[in-house]
């Protein structure tokens, strides 16, 4: 019997589907029963990862061939607790407001942990818990935003396509070219789908 090896990025990135409570939003809102999403259906989203070895960040090779074959020219780091973020509480609160980017959102934990949350294409919030040695791209165009969770730490590596694009364009914004081009890509997929079928 082939016996198939765990996903070693199921060690470092977790996802669920989240409860509507208005309770503290560094808890992590499973639903009853608890319902997770796999490491696939992200990447149907558009979801990347990677689990990498967050010791040796700076000599990485392979965090070096993904800098390489993507393009990620620019790096900084973003770490989030009181004493080394400016305006904590008030970026705390941008954080966590829906939003989407033009371009794609490149973060990869390197200390602590934290709740990238993302929006099916139900409209459904998913939970992606990182922590550390976590690589995640959030493709651009997609609804998400961003809590600490109640370890209160994260360190994150920034990693962005020449220069840096920070802005958030809070939710509505449906008319974005970046938010058209997300969703052509699945009506895209699906048509794909739908020729190979045809021609079975
Ligand atoms: C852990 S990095 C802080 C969150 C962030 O940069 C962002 O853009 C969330 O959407
Ligand atoms: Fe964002």
């Amino acid at each position: 019997m082939a016996v198939l090896d765990k996903d070693p990025r199921e060690e470092v990135i977790q996802a669920w589907y989240m409860d509507d409570s208005d309770e503290d939003q560094r808890l992590p809102h499973h639903l009853e029963p608890k319902q997770y999403v796999s490491l696939q259906q992200l990447d149907e989203l558009g979801v990347l990862s990677w689990r990498l070895d967050a010791d040796i960040y700076e000599t990485d090779e392979e965090l070096k061939k993904i800098r390489h074959d993507r393009n990620y020219s620019y790096m900084d780091f973003c770490e989030v607790c009181p004493e080394k973020l400016p305006n904590y509480e008030e970026k705390i609160k941008n954080f966590y407001e829906e939003h989407l980017h033009t371009d794609e959102e490149i973060r990869y934990c390197v200390a602590g942990s934290g709740y990238f949350d993302v929006r099916d294409l139900n409209d459904k919030w998913i939970r992606i818990w990182v922590k550390k040695g976590a690589m995640i791209v959030l493709p651009a165009g997609i609804y998400h935003r961003f809590t600490l969770d109640s370890d209160n730490y994260i360190k994150a590596m920034r990693l962005f396509v020449g220069d840096p694009v920070w802005t958030p364009h809070n939710r509505p914004n449906d008319h974005l070219p970046a938010r058209k081009e997300y969703l052509k890509s699945f009506v895209e997929k699906e048509a794909g789908i739908q020729t190979v079928n045809a021609a079975a």
